[in-house]
């Protein structure tokens, strides 16, 4: 069965019970006070070196829908803001509420998103493999961009034409040569603080960089989402994938710096 979920049994309020650090004192995801954050000057802007970025495939893992990327040297990272060296981008998923409720992870003065991207990152300067990475303290660094409904996405569509192909848990699709610089926003202001993975085993090893304008995708591009299903196809249940989101945790004393 699975070690653990988003439902009543298996979900964010049990998960403590199998990965105690969810008690921990840099968990994600956090709720954003704008005002309360600190703007820090010496914060320079995010740099991203996408542009030879290699997409290999697209899969259901029963939690969300990742796309994953070719990590075996620099082709693709992030630099700069509170990165000391360049991390390099592993894969990038979702995580989106049900048809009304909001489903992003970060919220901002208490207010929820309907959706949230997550770019994942890994230090391959100090670190020889992800895995090894994710368990280090400066080992990862996420970026989140926000998604609110209103207009079509004229590049979301790309995902959203091949999500019937990974529709059941376990699926994968070939998906090559998408380039996710297509679904940042204009501006690269952001927030940023110590964190953790939001999905067990929840490690503590995330430099968080929170993107503050949000991309505009339609509420038909978002319904897509809702189609994929956190089971596999032998399963009997199909049990539709959405509010596949951590809430807030507490923020115990850490600092969120704003770059400008
Ligand atoms: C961490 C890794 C699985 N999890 C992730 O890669 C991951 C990435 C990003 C996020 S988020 N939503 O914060 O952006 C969450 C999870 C596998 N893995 C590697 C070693 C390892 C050991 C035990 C279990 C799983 C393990
Ligand atoms: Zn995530």
């Amino acid at each position: 069965g699975n070690p653990w979920g988003y439902g009543k049994q298996d979900g964010p309020s049990v998960w403590h019970k199998n990965y105690p650090v969810a008690e921990g004192d840099r968990q994600s995801p956090i709720d954003i006070v704008p005002h309360q954050a600190s703007h820090d000057p010496s914060l320079g802007p995010i740099v991203l070196n996408y542009d030879k970025c290699t997409s290999i495939k697209i899969a259901n893992n029963g939690h969300s829908v990742v796309v994953e990327f070719e990590d075996s040297d620099d082709r693709s990272v992030i630099q700069g803001g509170p990165l000391g060296n360049p991390y390099r981008l592993k894969q990038f998923h979702f995580h989106w509420g049900g048809k009304d409720c909001h489903g992003s992870e970060h919220t901002v003065a208490g207010n929820s998103y309907a959706s949230e991207l997550h770019l994942v990152h890994w230090n391959a300067v100090k670190y020889k493999t992800f895995e090894e990475a994710a368990t280090a303290p400066d080992g990862l660094a996420v970026l989140g961009i926000f998604l609110e409904t209103g207009d079509n996405h004229r590049w979301l569509h790309t995902i959203t034409d091949v999500l019937y192909t990974v529709k059941f848990k376990g699926s994968v699709t070939d998906f090559k040569g998408f380039n996710p610089k297509c679904l940042l926003p204009s501006s690269l202001h952001y927030w940023t603080y110590l964190g953790s993975l939001t999905t067990p085993p929840l490690y503590e090893s995330v430099t968080w960089i929170i993107v503050k304008d949000p991309i505009i995708v339609s509420e038909k591009q978002l319904g897509k989402f809702r189609t994929l299903v956190f089971t596999g196809e032998e399963e009997d249940q199909r049990t539709r994938m959405e509010n596949n989101f951590r809430p807030p945790q507490p923020l115990k004393g850490r600092k969120v710096r704003s770059s400008n």
